[in-house]
C-alpha cells in the first residue's frame, strides 16, 4: 500500500535529521514541507511566534490540541524547564505513531504525552487520570470549529487559572471565526494578535493569544 505524506515525512526525518537533536528535526520537516510536499505543521515563521509566547508563558505544565506529526509539540517542548510537561491530545490514529516517532528522533518522549481521542473527551481526564492541577499553556490547532467548545470546556473543568495563556493558529487560515468572536467579546480573556502566513506559503495567516484573567 502507497505511503502517507505523513510517513514520507517521518522518513525523511529519520535519514536526514540528527538524532536527539530538536532543531535538527525542525529543520528537516520545514526543508521537507516547503520543498516537497506541503504539510499542516505550525511552520518556521509561525513557530517563532510560538516560541516567544512559550517563552513568556514558562510553563510547567502545557496542552497541545492537534499534534499532527509532532512538530509544534517539538518546538514546545524543547523550550520546557527541566520538570516541565506537554500533553499533546490526537484524534486521528494515523497520526499518533508517526508524531511518537518524529519526537522520539528529536529526544523529547519524555516531555511530552501524546493522548489519543477527542479534545472533548480528554480534557475531563486532566485532573483525575493525568494528574494535572492548572494549565500554565495550551496551543489549540485542531478543528478549528472546536476551539471555541474546547476553550469553555477548558474554563469549566477548572484548567484554566489566572495568568494562563492560550495560543491558537490558523486564525485567518482556514480561520477559527467563532472562536475570535467568543475570545475578544469574553471579558476574562485579554487578546493579542499575530499577523503572519500560512506555514510554507505566501497566504495570510494569524495567530491569536489570549490570557485569561481568572
Ligand atoms: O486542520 C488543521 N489542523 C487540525 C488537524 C488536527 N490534528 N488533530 C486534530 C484534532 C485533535 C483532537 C481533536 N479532538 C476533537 N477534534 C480533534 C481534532 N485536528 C489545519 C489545516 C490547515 C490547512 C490550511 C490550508 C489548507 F488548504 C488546508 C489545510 C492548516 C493548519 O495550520 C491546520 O492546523
Ligand atoms: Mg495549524
Amino acid at each position: 500500500m502507497d505511503q502517507s505524506k505523513e510517513q514520507r515525512i517521518l522518513n525523511s526525518v529519520s535519514y536526514n535529521a540528527v538524532k536527539g537533536d530538536p532543531e535538527s528535526v525542525l529543520d528537516c520537516i520545514d526543508k521537507y514541507c516547503s520543498q516537497k510536499e506541503w504539510a499542516m505543521n505550525v511552520g518556521d515563521e509561525k513557530g517563532l511566534i510560538l516560541d516567544n509566547v512559550v517563552k513568556e508563558a514558562d510553563p510547567t505544565t502545557a496542552l497541545e490540541l492537534g499534534t499532527y506529526c509532532g512538530y509544534s509539540a517539538i518546538r514546545i517542548a524543547r523550550l520546557l524547564k527541566p520538570k516541565a510537561h506537554l500533553f499533546s491530545i490526537e484524534f486521528n490514529p494515523e497520526f499518533v505513531p508517526i508524531a511518537k516517532e518524529i519526537i522520539e528522533i528529536a529526544g523529547l518522549s519524555d516531555k511530552v504525552t501524546i493522548l489519543e481521542g477527542h479534545a472533548q473527551d480528554i480534557i475531563p481526564q486532566l485532573k483525575s487520570k493525568y494528574d494535572v492541577d492548572t494549565l500554565d499553556f495550551v496551543f489549540l490547532d485542531h478543528w478549528k470549529e472546536r476551539y471555541a467548545p474546547d476553550t469553555i470546556l477548558l474554563e469549566e473543568c477548572g484548567l484554566l487559572r489566572k495568568g494562563s495563556i492560550l495560543l491558537a493558529d490558523n486564525i485567518i487560515y482556514p480561520g477559527a471565526p467563532e472562536f475570535l468572536e467568543y475570545i475578544r467579546n469574553h471579558k476574562r480573556f485579554e487578546c493579542t494578535n499575530y499577523p503572519s502566513h500560512l506555514e510554507y506559503m505566501k497566504v495570510e495567516d494569524a495567530m491569536e493569544k489570549a490570557v485569561y484573567l481568572g
